[in-house]
């Protein structure tokens, strides 16, 4: 049996979970001259990682978790990268018992940022530093250079600034982490992220499924329709990846793979968290909420059987199919739906963290969050150049719908837009995500919506008041029940 009993205070930092993404942030620590305690709850995963990659730099392996902390040293920072939930707390609770004041513990995994806050003030009163860092980029990310969000203290990211940012993606030279802000601001700005990650890949499924199946083009084609895309400001990460699920042929059947995938899309958490947090804040999402409850309708197995069962009509247009001409013309309006509907997205998802910011006090400067996401995370994209160069032009930007460049982009996707939302409807072809999108702009840019009317219906039913537009700071509730039914202005 083999066993690694560490030299005690001979690493600069550790980390605690070698699974996919821990195991390639030690790597990636490493590999930059950094020495890293390494352990695992299972100690396979440690001499895996020892036996495949040991060489690759200065790694001090631990069978203990008492001598992990040993080995590093003062003041210990020790990274957490295991399942998010009960295992999170767990590595937790141990490393707290055996660490001292002064010492870092960082919660690299997806944390949901309320329980970040709590553990921060707990082991605070203990003389801990508690960081929760939002790490993105997948596995090769965490390999080759994550984009790194971290939230805690300030003085806990003068100890850990300098490592992380030597081991983060780099744009021009300048690393993709910055310190987020305090207690929960980095975890949150994570989970921000994942939500704008959902509907973005909403988004880029709902322009395939329309190309696919009102365009008429087959899987191969659409792969290089998104393939030109990369040559235009839709140019991503997720539009490259798109690309190549979409070019790849199943093996086995010789179908496109696409089509050997069960159309059941999966989720871990963090689009419910982004949703249900935007619904306590009072923030509007609504292409992140809705690519959230897509996955979870296409995961309602029963459901969508008895539906379909139900044989309720499709579409009442014809799906002819459309002339070259048309084809094109097609292929280019759900090119400037799918643009638009994105500055939505992100605009959306910036407006959930400014108003986080300002609740938790935590001071978030958007225009780092846009220049930190410019690569190595999962959202990365030749966009978030304008969404940095939006907030250096003006901080305090109240929606990236107004940034110069960006609202001008939104004016003229919208004819083509609203073209491919109605041919949505009229054929059946679902674009939720399109659709929600384009109703956020139009209530947004609204002269007077219909809320004026919900005010007023709420006032009859619950004496709930209203304001009036001629004395918008006062009270007002009418006597529906009375005759001649008189207002009243109340103190
Ligand atoms: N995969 C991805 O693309 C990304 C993942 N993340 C986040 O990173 C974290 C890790 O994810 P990932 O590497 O994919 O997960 P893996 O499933 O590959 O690894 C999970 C790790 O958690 C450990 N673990 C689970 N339960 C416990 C416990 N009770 N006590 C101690 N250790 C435990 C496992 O140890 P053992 O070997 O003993 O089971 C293993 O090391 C998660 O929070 C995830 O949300 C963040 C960004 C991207
Ligand atoms: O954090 C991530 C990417 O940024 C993880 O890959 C996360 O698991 C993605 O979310 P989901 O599994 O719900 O699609």
């Amino acid at each position: 049996m083999s066993g690694f009993t560490p030299e005690a205070s001979s690493a600069d930092l550790g980390v605690y979970g070698l699974g996919v993404m821990g195991a390639n942030l030690a790597r990636n620590l490493a590999r930059h001259g950094h020495s890293v305690a390494v352990f695992n709850r299972t100690l396979a995963r440690t001499e895996r990682l020892m036996e495949r990659h040991g060489s690759e730099g200065d790694f001090v392996p631990a069978s203990e978790l008492k001598d992990f902390v040993a080995s590093l040293r003062v003041p210990r920072v020790a990274i957490i990268m295991v399942q998010a939930g009960a295992g999170t707390e767990a590595a937790i609770s141990q490393l707290a018992d055996l660490m001292e004041p002064g010492d870092i513990i960082v919660d690299a995994g997806n944390t949901l940022y309320t329980d970040t806050r709590r553990r921060e003030e707990a082991l605070r009163q203990r003389g801990i530093h508690f960081v929760g860092m939002g790490v993105s980029g997948g596995e090769e990310g965490a390999l080759l250079g994550p984009s790194i969000m971290p939230g805690g203290t300030a003085e806990s990211y003068r100890r850990l600034g300098p490592m992380l940012e030597s081991i983060s993606a780099h744009v021009d030279g300048m690393p993709c982490c910055t310190h987020v802000g305090p207690d929960g601001a980095g975890h949150f700005v994570k989970m921000v992220h994942n939500g704008i990650e959902y509907a973005d890949m909403q988004l880029i499924a709902e322009a395939y499924d329309l190309l696919r199946h009102v365009g008429g083009l087959s899987v191969p084609e659409i792969a290089e329709v998104f393939r030109s895309w990369k040559d235009s400001e839709l140019d991503s990460y997720l539009i490259d990846i798109t690309t190549e699920v979409l070019s790849r042929t199943d093996p086995a059947t010789d179908e496109p793979f696409v089509d050997v995938i069960v159309d059941a899309a999966s989720q871990k958490g963090t689009g419910v968290w982004t949703t249900q947090t935007a619904l306590e804040l009072g923030v509007a999402v609504p292409a992140i909420a809705e690519a959230t409850f897509a996955r979870a309708a296409s995961s309602s197995a029963p459901v969508r059987a008895a539906v379909r069962a139900a044989a309720i009509p499709a579409g009442t247009t014809p799906r002819e199919p459309l002339s070259a001409q048309e084809r094109e013309a097609f292929i280019d309006s759900v090119k400037q739906a799918l643009y638009g509907s994105k500055i939505a997205a992100y605009a959306q998802g910036f407006d959930e963290i400014a108003t986080a910011s300002q609740r938790y006090d935590w001071d978030i400067n958007l225009g780092d969050m846009a220049t930190i996401w410019r690569a190595g995370c999962i959202i990365r994209a030749r966009f978030l150049e304008d969404i940095t160069r939006a907030y250096a032009q003006d901080p305090a930007l109240p929606s990236l719908l107004t940034a110069p460049g960006l609202s001008e982009a939104l004016a003229s996707a919208l004819p083509a837009w609203r073209q491919v939302v109605a041919t949505s409807a009229l054929t059946g072809v679902p674009a939720p995500a399109f659709a929600s999108s384009l109703a956020y702009v139009d209530q947004l840019r609204a002269e007077r919506l219909p809320a004026a009317l919900i005010q007023g219906q709420r006032d009859f039913f619950g004496s709930h008041t209203y304001h009036r537009v001629d004395d918008p700071e006062g009270v007002y509730h009418v006597l529906w029940a009375e005759p001649g039914r008189p207002e009243e202005k109340w103190d």
